[in-house]
């Protein structure tokens, strides 16, 4: 067995007196995509801006596997390798795409700057990999100078997804990824997503509180409750074989298909 690439034990974070996340123990491993579940208020978000260092903890340990095999805490980290982090070792895929892009600037520059931002200096290698990424996203290549404020909210999306994974990360945070999107347009980016996790070997915890969303992408699940894990297994058998009761009743309230 590999090591993790994440590691979070005793994870608490406060706002004043109210808990929003505590006692949160939990690896990652390579390649694995985690589902962070449980109902609006149960700390996911909190817990998800935690472990991705945008948001301070009050207590615990978040490690993460280096690319030199280093494994330190977060809080450890220089400010050259926090930087490194976030902008090529790490995605964060938000659910409103505008809080991931720059709408302002053309389709290829959004992709081109997460280049840029780790040296890539040569314009013509820079614009052929935005163009290669916009396809691979299924976005049209005459599409590469259109402002994404022009864009459908699944092109936009898409194109988030493309800025995050043109650096080659190794980790992906994602929050409510399909969360803001017609049904229509979910399945497609939902599928979209499954197909590059797959072939990228991503590994990945995203916060949904669709089941559903989790069912199809992830591996593992942990259930929150009251910024508490109350179960936490392989998705599977949280879903077909739910323990405790407030899994239960999320299980039991999904709409049959
Ligand atoms: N900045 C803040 N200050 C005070 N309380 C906060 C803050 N952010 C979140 N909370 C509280 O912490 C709890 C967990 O919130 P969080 O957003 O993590 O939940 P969530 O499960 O992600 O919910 P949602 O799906 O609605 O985003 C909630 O009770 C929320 O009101």
């Amino acid at each position: 067995m590999t090591d993790p690439i994440l590691s979070v034990r005793g994870l608490e974070k406060r706002y004043g007196a109210f808990i929003g996340c505590t006692d949160v123990s939990f690896d990652v491993w390579p390649g694995e995509v985690v589902a962070i579940v449980g109902e609006s208020g149960s700390g996911k978000t909190t817990l998800l801006n935690c472990i991705s260092g945008r948001l301070e903890r009050s207590a615990g340990e978040i490690r993460y596997r280096m690319r030199d095999g280093r494994f330190p805490d977060l809080g450890h980290l220089s400010e050259a390798e926090r930087r490194f982090l976030m902008r090529t070792d790490w995605g964060f895929v938000h659910q409103n795409p505008a809080d991931g892009l720059r709408m302002r600037v053309s389709a290829g520059a959004n992709v081109g700057e997460r280049l840029m931002a780790v040296g890539e200096r040569h314009y013509g290698d820079i614009r052929r990999t935005a163009g290669d990424w916009l396809s691979r996203v299924e976005i049209a290549a005459e599409r590469i100078d259109d402002q994404p404020i022009a864009f459908s909210g699944g092109m936009r999306q898409r194109l988030q997804i493309a800025r995050n994974l043109v650096t080659h990360p190794r980790l992906i945070f994602m929050d409510e990824p399909t969360g803001g999107l017609d049904v229509s347009v979910q399945a497609r980016v939902l599928d979209l997503l499954r197909g590059l996790v797959t072939d990228l070997s991503l590994a990945v915890v995203i916060v949904t509180h669709d089941l559903a969303v989790a069912r199809l992408l992830s591996q593992r699940m942990i259930v929150m409750k009251g910024g508490h894990i109350v179960e936490a297994g392989l998705t599977d058998r949280v879903l077909d074989d739910p323990r405790h009761a407030y899994t239960q009743l999320l299980v039991a309230s999904i709409p049959e298909s």
